[in-house]
């Protein structure tokens, strides 16, 4: 797991060999001690380079050990043999230096890195801290605020950077290791005092204590409820005011706290549940690894929208050439000026050249004829669709995907629309499309299975996290979103405050709570919507009758408002009032509240106490229970394709691991217990009543969520 080899004469070259990204496995650890000890007992060898191997340094510690019983040398010792060594040591850093992948290069007496390399500490991420002494050594090689940084917020950095920031002594175009040996060759024999970072004084700035509590109150506020980022904190300030040996016990105890936590336990899950969306199947039998997506170098996104700006900037930034369609003009003159700001904007940030050249606008659908994938993102109404898919089935070149960004319309339908349905696929981007991350690939009963690869590859491109999902009113990420919302209203209806209701789900972690949510969104398109389902009734009809449709519990609060022209931000009033139409800043609003009060009064509803767990596990279970149906139903895969979506398209917070792991967090019994509790009480709201999934998971003993798919196979093999 680490070779040592002899090269140029005397430079010991020591290669980490644990594809793919060489992360730092007991057997690994092992054989960096082994190695070292032997290069440095060894007196042919005047110097050392570290590297790793096929063009990787070292991805960190592996993570797939935590929470396993550890074994093999523990990575601080390890380190410290290395710096306290008596020749010099190089970390040749190609690929990426990232976590304890770092924190091994921290402690080596020089680093020389590619320019394409990354660097960071990402722990935080991982719900850990640097505890490699890497939260000790950054701060004294390059100060305390830029540390605080990267340890706080786990970015990489690119070589040029870290060469900027002190991190890494020289950068290299040409090949890392020939470099790196060289380097080793002219160092030999010099001394090592001034090289070992952990003797270094770590840098103090004045004002040290605003500088922490600054620190501290940023993290705090982003962090919604995270502990790594705080503990962090706490790993530099003891750096910044302990002595070495000190801050490295202070280490110890933070990591030691956050190890073994549920967020960590949550945030490592996510990290793997993100890499398994990619290895997509369907229930047709498609596959990631079998299926051949077609290359797609131009591309046309129809209906210049918010979300069709984002689109196409999104396109044009991956580097496809692209068709914008727009057949109104006053709309198109907006967009042609909102994407060339968007464009600049991203390139300055990106440190690179605008794009807008990727771009040319037409007025004419027919200017998509030679696209090898038109995405549509025109308003949301099935008769504009309907037209759209058929004209597009006609104009396009043979072969062409068409893809709708319907974020809940009938994707099968609309490919019955088309000559080819097996060209169809749903492409559901979230708003604002160039910046969200999540996009979920909506495969129809008849889609083709190099069409999904192709909408998946695609996404992968665009630098998207693409789940793989059937098609459903909703797919998965709406879908499970009306429940959700519903149980706000209800909750609003038996005596609770958009007010209490966002703060219990913001204390939760959402970065919004739902009615904050629906003001910035606009309570017009969930109107719509509901006006589309044939559930919405005008007036101020009273009793039992008027809370009733189409058999069940319904709350038209949502309705009364859009009737008095109360959108959200954009009217300046919603579920609560804003400075004036667009404003940002929400403030409780007295109308509302005696609005609720009538409301309750003309229905009959007596007001009670309604505590912040009440709304969580009404809102929460609620949409936990449409997880598991769209489980049983087969429209997800696994419960980490709809954590991946709810935590990349919902803010979801990801500390909390997403719905499904959550749910297996709190005890599966524990929700279905309070579900059948809450259906009691509420036997005319369906979405209360236990899954069967649910109930059958419960019954095999509430398994670990990684054997989730067991269960749901037999349950399908049975049907
Ligand atoms: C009491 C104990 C004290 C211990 C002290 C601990 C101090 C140190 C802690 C750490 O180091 S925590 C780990 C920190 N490192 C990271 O967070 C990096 C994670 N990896 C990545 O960001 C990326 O993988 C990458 C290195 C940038 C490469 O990206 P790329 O897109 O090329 O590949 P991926 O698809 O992401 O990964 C490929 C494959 O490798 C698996 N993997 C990646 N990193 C690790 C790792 N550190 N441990 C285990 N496995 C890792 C990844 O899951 C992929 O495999 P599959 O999931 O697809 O099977």
């Amino acid at each position: 797991m680490a070779q040592l080899s002899i090269v140029s004469g005397s430079v010991g070259l020591i290669t980490l060999q644990n594809p793919p990204v060489n992360a730092l496995s007991a057997a690994v650890r092992q054989g960096i001690v082994d190695t070292v000890e032997k290069a440095l007992s060894d007196p042919k060898v005047k110097s050392v380079v570290i590297r790793g191997q096929n063009g990787v340094f070292c991805g960190g510690a592996d993570i797939k050990e935590f929470g396993t019983k550890m074994t093999g040398p523990h990575l601080i010792p390890m380190i410290h043999a290395i710096e306290a060594g008596n020749k010099p040591m190089v970390a040749a850093i190609e690929g990426s230096a990232l976590g304890g992948g770092l924190e091994l290069a921290l402690g080596c007496h020089y680093r020389v890195a590619h320019s394409k390399a990354r660097l960071g500490l990402p722990e935080v991420t991982l719900g850990l801290l640097p505890a490699a002494a890497g939260s000790q050594r950054l701060p004294r090689l390059i100060g305390v605020p830029a540390a605080l940084n990267l340890i706080t917020t786990g970015r990489h950095v690119t070589a040029a950077e870290a060469l900027q920031l002190g991190i890494v002594d020289q950068v290299t175009d040409h090949d890392t290791v020939d470099t790196a040996v060289k380097f080793a060759l002219n160092v030999a024999g010099q001394s090592l005092d001034a090289r070992r970072i952990s003797t270094f004084p770590c840098p103090r700035p004045a004002e040290l204590d605003a500088l922490f509590e600054d620190a501290m109150q940023k993290v705090r506020k982003s962090a919604r409820g995270a502990i790594a980022p705080v503990a962090c904190v706490q790993a530099v300030r003891a750096a910044a005011t302990l002595p070495y040996a000190e801050g490295l016990e202070r280490e110890r105890e933070l990591m030691a706290t956050l190890f073994n936590s549920g967020q960590a336990r949550a945030l490592q899950y996510c990290f793997f549940a993100q890499r398994a969306v990619g290895r997509w199947s369907t229930p047709s039998g498609a596959r990631w690894d079998t299926s051949k997506p077609v290359p797609v170098p131009k591309a046309a996104v129809i209906g210049l929208g918010t979300m069709g700006r984002g689109i196409a900037v999104a396109l044009a930034q991956t580097g496809l050439s692209v068709v914008a369609v727009e057949t109104q003009e006053k709309q198109m003159m907006e967009a042609k000026q909102a994407v060339s700001g968007m464009l600049e904007r991203g390139a300055k940030r990106r440190g690179v050249a605008p794009v807008s050249d990727k771009i040319s606008y037409s007025g004419n659908i027919r200017a998509v004829a030679d696209v090898d994938l038109v995405i549509e993102a025109v308003f949301e109404d099935m008769a504009v669709k309907e037209k759209l898919f058929q004209q597009l089935s006609a104009i396009c070149k043979p072969g062409a995907l068409l893809c709708t960004n319907t974020s809940a319309l009938d994707v099968d339908h609309l490919a019955s629309q088309t000559r080819n349905p097996e060209l169809v696929v749903g492409m559901h981007f979230f708003a604002p499309a160039h910046v969200m991350k999540l996009l979920e690939v909506v495969y129809g009963r008849r889609s083709s299975t190099q069409a999904v690869a192709t909408a998946m590859q695609l996404g992968k491109k665009m630098g998207k996290v693409s789940v793989a999902v059937g098609n459903c009113r909703g797919f998965v990420g709406n879908r499970m979103l009306k429940p959700y919302i519903e149980q706000a209203f209800y909750l609003l209806e038996e005596g609770a405050t958009p007010e209490l209701v966002d703060r219990a789900l913001e204390e939760f972690g959402f970065s919004m709570g739902v009615f904050r949510m629906s003001d910035l969104s606009g309570l017009d398109v969930g109107w719509r919507v509901r006006k589309g389902d044939g559930l919405v009734e005008p007036g101020l009809a009273s009793g039992p009758s008027a809370r009733v449709r189409q058999g069940r519990r319904y709350s038209p609060l949502g309705d009364l408002l859009c009737e008095q022209g109360r959108f959200g931000q954009k009217t300046g009033r919603g579920w609560y009032q804003y400075e004036k139409p667009g404003g940002r800043v929400a403030r409780s609003d007295p109308w509302l509240h005696s609005f609720l009060e009538g409301y309750r009064a003309r229905h009959g509803l007596v007001a009670r106490r309604i505590d912040h767990e009440e709304v969580l596990e009404r809102c929460l279970y609620a949409l936990i229970n449409e997880g598991f149906h769209i489980l049983e139903d087969g429209i997800a895969a696994g419960p980490e394709d709809i954590d991946v979506i709810y935590v990349f398209g919902y803010g979801w917070p990801r500390h909390r691991g997403g719905p499904m792991f959550y749910a297996g967090m709190v005890g599966l019994a524990k929700v279905l217990e309070r579900l059948e509790h809450y259906h009691q009480a509420h036997p005319d709201v369906p979405h209360l009543q236990p899954c069967s999934l649910l109930r059958r998971l419960v019954a095999s003993g509430s398994p670990p969520i990684h054997k989730w798919r067991e269960v749901i196979r037999k349950l399908h093999s049975h049907l």
